[in-house]
């Protein structure tokens, strides 16, 4: 069964709204970033990270967002145009903000963070009226990410994406990813999610993050499919909750669940799973896989990228996914 309707017609099959910024990651591993003296230079953001993944996988992808006027915002574009992303609706600053860094620690598979730059940084800076209408009308979907909430201009311009995505029919994916270190209050960060969340198709987020929705709420008692069932009064036909490594479990608007399990590998650092299994998961939906098959593609494209050094550069191809997954060995989420 379809949840979604998808516009053969369109020019591109996704549309990203969100931060272009830069992950610098350790390549002395397995200590703490004091200890690391070098740091390999990739194109990050969640957003962007998932746009690259559906580019990998195949599919036609632009980015509206705002880049810093240097080196690192023409890194970034000349990225995305090897990757055939459609940089049309990508700005530069002109009031000398910087682009966003995310310098990793991998201090073991288990114990990863992310020590963020994000003063003045670019991608916040994003206007509402530099959101064009008709770039998003000419994509079968639009993905937002929730950081891009955390400020005015940038807020206002993914709210105003939501609405010429909901004027022109064009579904909408929201992978809350929750940073608290962009966010000044909690009370703050949970209105927003929300008033986005009403808004979207699909809405896709780690037990944590929808925790972080609902603590305004006084619920007597949350659990994944309490969460779910909020969203399908408002516009949600999927609400995908992950568990790290114990896998992920999706809700329907027709009352059923879909339980994800994992492709177990060798982790090397966990951070990019969330992205690489967005895309994926996105690809199945928009080629008819079923939505427990989409999962597992998008379970077996987070193996995969865990197991490699880049969120973004790991991305794999169909080709790579489908023969990872003759070969790993999957685990079954428990029902
Ligand atoms: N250790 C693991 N082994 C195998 N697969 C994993 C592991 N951790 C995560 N995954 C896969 O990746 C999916 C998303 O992971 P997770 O729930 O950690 O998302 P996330 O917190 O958004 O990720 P990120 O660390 O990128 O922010 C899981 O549902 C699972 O399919
Ligand atoms: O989203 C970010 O800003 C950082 C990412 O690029 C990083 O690779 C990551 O955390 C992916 O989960």
């Amino acid at each position: 069964m379809s949840y979604l309707t998808f516009n053969s017609e369109k020019k591109f099959d996704l549309v990203a709204i969100g931060r272009l910024c830069i992950d610098l990651n350790a390549n002395e591993i397995n200590r703490p970033m004091e200890e690391t003296m070098t740091f390999t230079k990739y194109v990050g953001g969640s957003p962007a990270n998932i746009a690259i993944g559906l580019s990998r996988l195949g599919m036609k992808t632009g980015f509206i967002g705002k880049i810093a006027d240097d080196q690192m915002g023409r890194f970034i574009t000349s990225y995305l145009k090897k990757h055939e992303i459609n940089t049309e609706s990508v700005i530069t600053d002109k009031t000398r903000a910087v682009t966003g860094l995310a310098f990793t620690e991998i201090k073991s598979p288990e114990e990863c963070s992310i020590l963020m730059y994000r003063d003045n940084v670019a991608d916040l800076k994003l206007e509402p009226t530099e959101v064009s209408e008709e770039y998003i009308k000419q994509s079968k979907s639009l993905l937002i990410s929730g950081t891009a909430l955390a400020k005015s201009p940038s807020r206002e311009a993914v709210f105003m994406a939501l609405e010429y995505a909901r004027k022109n029919n064009v579904p909408v994916f929201f992978d809350i990813d929750y940073r608290p270190y962009t966010w000044t209050s909690e009370a703050e960060t949970a209105v927003y999610y929300n008033l986005a969340a009403e808004k979207s198709d699909v809405i896709i987020g780690t037990r944590e993050e929808f925790d972080m929705m609902e603590k305004l709420l006084n619920l007597e008692e949350s659990n994944d499919q309490v969460t779910a069932e909020r969203w399908f009064s408002h516009n949600a036909k999927i609400v995908v909750i992950k568990h790290g490594g114990d896998g992920s479990i999706a809700y329907t608007n027709d009352g059923k669940s879909h339980r994800g399990g994992i492709f177990k590998t060798k982790v090397l650092k966990t951070f990019g799973a969330g992205d690489s299994y967005a895309s994926a998961f996105i690809y199945g939906l928009m080629h008819d896989y079923s939505v427990a098959e989409a999962m597992r593609f998008g379970g077996a494209s987070a193996s995969i990228v865990i197991s490699k050094h880049s969120s973004s550069d790991a991305m794999p191809t169909v080709e790579e996914i489908k023969g990872f997954m003759e070969t790993a060995e999957e685990v079954l989420q428990k029902a």
